[in-house]
């Protein structure tokens, strides 16, 4: 008599799989394309003080966090500085890893995970007991992998991530459909010249922020060089692009960045470049710049696209 084979295990059902994410030892977090948080565990929700029934943005998490000091431990003169420059890194590319510290003492390694459509799943791993000894160092190495990543004056991402992600979606075949835009203000060393390079630089840093609240999620903002700025739109058409290019410059012209100024107002300029399938991203960065210059001799205050 030939022994019976075991039953099959019934296929796995959604709810179970619920049940054992929410019973987990790791915080699990999942975050939609406004990164909105949809889903957390209990310790999720536990390590990062985030009530049981609330479905909070992840600035909304990282902001009482900060103003109840409680979960993540933010160290920071400026907040909104902090946070601007935080998202200007966050849902970039499809995974990326670090530790941070809670205001109760404990340690977590935190994973996000990126699907091209912005969806997110963030794991948290309390990691306290372990190499506490080399903990300081670990934070040194995030803190200098950061600062490699960001322009110092706006905390925006810098020129090296930006290049750094296109690389990486390019070489996933994540890129397609997406626009460049090559922003730089109009008159900028005027500005300097005659209201000082303080107001400049704050001009330079309003700017950022204000690029970096129009642009979603999966998109990148970042400070290209001097006053110039480069921005990648993801899955973003050639029709699709221009409401957004006339936010951005409305959103500009509307503007009264500098407090010492009531009165000042500037515009920018833009070239606007679709990077196609078969082109490098190089050729596509080319035509954003020509198309940049083209809105420059148009007389300013305007876009170009090429
Ligand atoms: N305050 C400040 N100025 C900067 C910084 N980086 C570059 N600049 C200045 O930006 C100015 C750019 O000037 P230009 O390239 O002549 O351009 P523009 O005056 O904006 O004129 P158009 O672009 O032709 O409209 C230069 O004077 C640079 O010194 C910075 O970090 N802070």
């Amino acid at each position: 008599m030939s022994a019976a084979s075991p039953p099959a295990s019934p296929p796995l059902s959604p709810d179970r799989l619920l049940e054992l994410i929410g019973s987990a030892r790791q915080g699990v977090g999942i975050f939609d394309e406004t990164d909105t948080l949809v889903y957390a565990n209990c310790f999720y929700r536990e390590l990062l003080h985030v009530p049981e029934d609330g479905r909070p943005t992840w600035k909304d998490i990282l902001r009482a966090n900060h103003r109840e000091q409680s979960g993540t431990r933010i160290e920071t003169q400026d907040f909104d500085d902090w946070l601007a420059s935080a998202a200007s890194r966050r849902g970039k590319l499809p995974f990326r890893a670090f530790e941070a510290d809670l205001h109760d003492g404990r340690w977590v390694h935190v994973t996000e995970t990126t699907l091209p459509n912005g969806w997110m799943l963030c794991v948290l791993t309390d990691i306290t007991e372990l190499g506490a000894d080399e903990r300081t160092l670990r934070q040194q190495r995030d803190l200098a992998l950061r600062a490699a990543l960001s322009d110092p004056l706006t905390g925006l991402s810098n020129r090296r991530h930006m290049h750094e992600t296109l690389a990486t979606l390019h070489a996933s075949q994540q890129l397609h459909p997406a626009a460049i835009v090559l922003l730089d203000i109009d008159h900028f060393k005027r500005v300097n010249d005659t209201l000082g390079h303080d107001q400049g630089d704050l001009l330079l840093k309003q700017f950022a922020r204000l690029l970096q609240g129009e642009v979603r999620q999966k998109d990148l903002a970042c400070r290209w060089g001097g006053e110039e700025f480069l921005l990648l739109l993801r899955d973003t058409t050639p029709a699709a692009a221009e409401p957004i290019l006339d936010r951005i410059f409305q959103a500009v012209r509307a503007s009264a960045p500098l407090p010492q100024q009531p009165q000042f107002r500037y515009t920018c300029s833009a070239g606007l470049a679709f990077i196609w399938p078969e082109e490098t991203v190089h050729a596509a960065l080319k035509r954003a710049d020509e198309a940049l210059y083209a809105a420059k001799g148009g007389g300013r205050n305007r876009w170009v696209t090429c």
